[in-house]
């Protein structure tokens, strides 16, 4: 047996992962072509690197596949309902910063806050008579925290991607999406709620609370754990 190490299988969080532990003195890296989804570890015994899809990882550690996992926060608390009785947040990793945000159109000049929008929300129905639609792929996240928060007359509307866009082609009123420089928002003419802030995220690493570990395989993760010099 080994550890197993999951890590996005693309883009800016692989490439920062790979530095982050190989600023630690642990080498990750494909084991062949940068199509090739197989991992190599160098500098440390018993750990296998698992390239996955950075929005699989919460899954593969909530089903107990992999002992460790590098993702987003939000993926983590979007994927699994009661995420920290499944995973444990070792570390930050200080990237992969992303803020879940609900905006609405720039030209709202009435909506400023959440309290606006359910004002916003019950003239919709009354107007229009269906409900506001907020377009997101964070369906828990943005349910809780606008029940949290008092407001009601509004549906959600799935979008996995150019979230941003689904004002604009007038299937959805508002969004509820990531953000870190704020661009695509601007470019796509909507603004932040003032008290619209639902999450930060950044890259973290999380242990499985359900993975089997072997007496050799919990040696090895202490191992790592102090390499890592994680408290
Ligand atoms: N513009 C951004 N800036 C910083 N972090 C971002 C940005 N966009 C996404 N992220 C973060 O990266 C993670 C998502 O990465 P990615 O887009 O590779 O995942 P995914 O779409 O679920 O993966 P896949 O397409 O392989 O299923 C999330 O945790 C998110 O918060
Ligand atoms: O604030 P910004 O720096 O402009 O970044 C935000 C954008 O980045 C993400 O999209 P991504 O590139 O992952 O594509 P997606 O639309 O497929 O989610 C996110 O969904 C936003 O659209």
């Amino acid at each position: 047996m080994s550890i197993k190490l999951g890590v996005p299988s693309k883009g800016r969080l692989m490439e920062k992962t790979f530095d982050w532990f190989g600023e630690r003195g642990i080498t990750l890296g494909r084991a062949g072509s940068d199509r090739e989804y197989a991992g190599r570890v160098e500098g440390i015994e018993g750990v296998e690197l698992v390239l996955l899809s950075a929005g699989e990882i919460p899954r593969e550690l909530a089903a107990g596949r992999i002992h460790l996992g590098v993702t987003g926060t939000d993926l983590v608390q979007e994927k699994l309902a009661n995420w920290d009785q499944q995973v444990e947040s070792l570390a930050e990793m200080g990237f992969g910063h992303a803020d879940l945000i609900i905006a609405v159109p720039a030209c709202w000049a009435d909506v400023d806050g959440l309290d606006d929008l359910d004002a916003a929300a019950a003239l919709f129905r009354a107007r229009h008579g269906f409900r506001l639609r907020i377009a997101t792929k964070y369906h828990r996240l943005v349910r809780d925290f606008l029940r949290d928060n008092g407001v009601a007359d509004y549906q959600l509307v799935d979008s996995q991607g150019a979230t941003e866009g689904t004002v604009a082609n007038e299937t959805a009123e508002a969004i509820a999406d990531i953000t870190s420089t704020g661009d695509t928002l601007r470019a796509n003419h909507l603004k932040i709620l003032s008290d619209g802030l639902i999450l930060r995220s950044q890259a973290t690493l999380f242990r499985s609370r359900k993975a089997q570990l072997s007496d050799d395989d919990r040696r090895v993760l202490g191992a790592l754990v102090e390499r890592l010099k994680i408290d």
